[in-house]
């Protein structure tokens, strides 16, 4: 199955990070789903050999060749300047997604996005707070969840683009246990973890202190757990979020479960910044992107880095691989 790259935000770094990957030879092959004149114009800018091949049909595509990038004609509705953004291309942004949910829900892609600018797309009138929801609402699945991985450390989130005021009232029963569920089912399909170990941090600071600083733990985590750890399932917590990541607990785990975006990600992009991949986790088909933004100060410059996309391409390749073998 090929690889289907959506690079994002036109004004952002995305289009660089592809062409660079582009002038590496890949096992598998890739394709972008983009304005070709675009790429083009982006490779002039950073003088980079890469030549825009256009395709009617990514279902025939043999192994990547370096320097050259098969690409799905979308077109930009404006044209585009590295760096500056315009509203007006937040509609090709779903354009391309769009394309690529398609050729993924037929089976006929695996997907990897680059960034995408989420303020430049509201600021159109489209209300949009992600990949990882809109993918869930296009894919008509209940439930996904985003997960970021870098070597030794994954973090997935209960909750994932919300103010931090909305979070507490987020986190009910339902949707720790559907939550949970997926993160379990993805650990074992994909990540060959048989009986996965799963961290589960505390809303509150110390993890709610028994009571005395927050009653999230003991009126809504904790009996969730209770009721998963009656399937048999390995779950470890509520455990205070500024004492779990450490060796003593990272070195049993498979996975570390954040109650929110800015409790987890800060951990993993420490750990792990421009080595990471985002998993799009419970979708009918593979969705992998990068740990980085749209970076609009890099953008056409250079010196924007492509390593966390080439974990992202990466990573699935192996998922695409796992599964075949394991036929999951
Ligand atoms: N996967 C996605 O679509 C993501 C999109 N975003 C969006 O990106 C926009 C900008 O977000 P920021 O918080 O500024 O994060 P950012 O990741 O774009 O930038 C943060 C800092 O990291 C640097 N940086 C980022 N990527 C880099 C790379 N590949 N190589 C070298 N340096 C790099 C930037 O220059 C900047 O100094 C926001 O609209 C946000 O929503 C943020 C994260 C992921
Ligand atoms: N911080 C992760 C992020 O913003 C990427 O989100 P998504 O666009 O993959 O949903």
């Amino acid at each position: 199955m090929p690889l289907a790259v959506t690079p994002g935000e036109p004004a952002g770094i995305g289009p660089d990070l592809v062409l660079k990957q582009a002038m590496n030879a890949l096992d598998r092959p890739m394709f972008a789903i983009a304005d070709p004149d675009l790429l083009r114009d982006r490779a002039r800018q950073l003088e980079l050999s890469v030549e825009i091949a256009e395709i009617a049909d990514p279902d025939h595509l043999t192994a990547h060749t370096a320097g050259v990038l098969p690409v799905w004609p979308v077109k930009l509705r404006a044209p585009s300047e590295a760096g500056k953004l315009d509203p007006a291309n937040a509609p090709y942004v779903l354009d391309t997604l769009d394309a690529a949910i398609d050729l993924a829900l037929n089976h006929r892609a695996a997907l990897v996005t680059g960034p995408v600018h989420k303020g430049v797309i509201n600021e159109a009138g489209i209300p949009f707070t992600g990949h990882t929801e809109y993918l869930e609402q296009k894919s008509g699945v209940e439930q996904v969840v985003m997960m970021l991985a870098t070597e030794g450390l994954r973090v997935a989130l209960v909750t994932t683009h919300l103010p931090l005021a909305d979070v507490p009232a987020a986190i009910t029963p339902e949707r720790l246990k559907r939550v949970t569920a997926v993160l379990h089912a993805s650990l074992q399909r994909d990540f060959g973890c048989a009986e996965p170990h799963i961290l589960v941090a505390g809303l509150n600071p110390h993890a709610g202190e028994g009571g005395h600083l927050g009653r999230e733990e003991i009126e809504v985590i904790e009996p969730a757990l209770a009721e998963l750890r009656a399937l048999g399932w390995d779950l470890e917590g509520p455990l205070p979020a500024d004492t779990l990541f450490q060796p003593h607990y990272l070195d049993r785990a498979d996975a570390v479960l954040a109650m929110y975006h800015d409790q987890g990600l800060p951990v993993l992009k420490y750990k792990g910044f421009g080595a990471a991949v985002n998993i799009t986790l419970g979708l009918p088909f593979i969705r992998t992107s990068v740990d980085h933004g749209t970076a609009l100060d890099l953008a056409g410059t250079g010196r924007a880095s492509d390593t966390s996309l080439g974990v992202a391409l990466r990573t699935a390749a192996d998922m695409a691989f796992y599964r075949s073998t394991t036929h999951a």
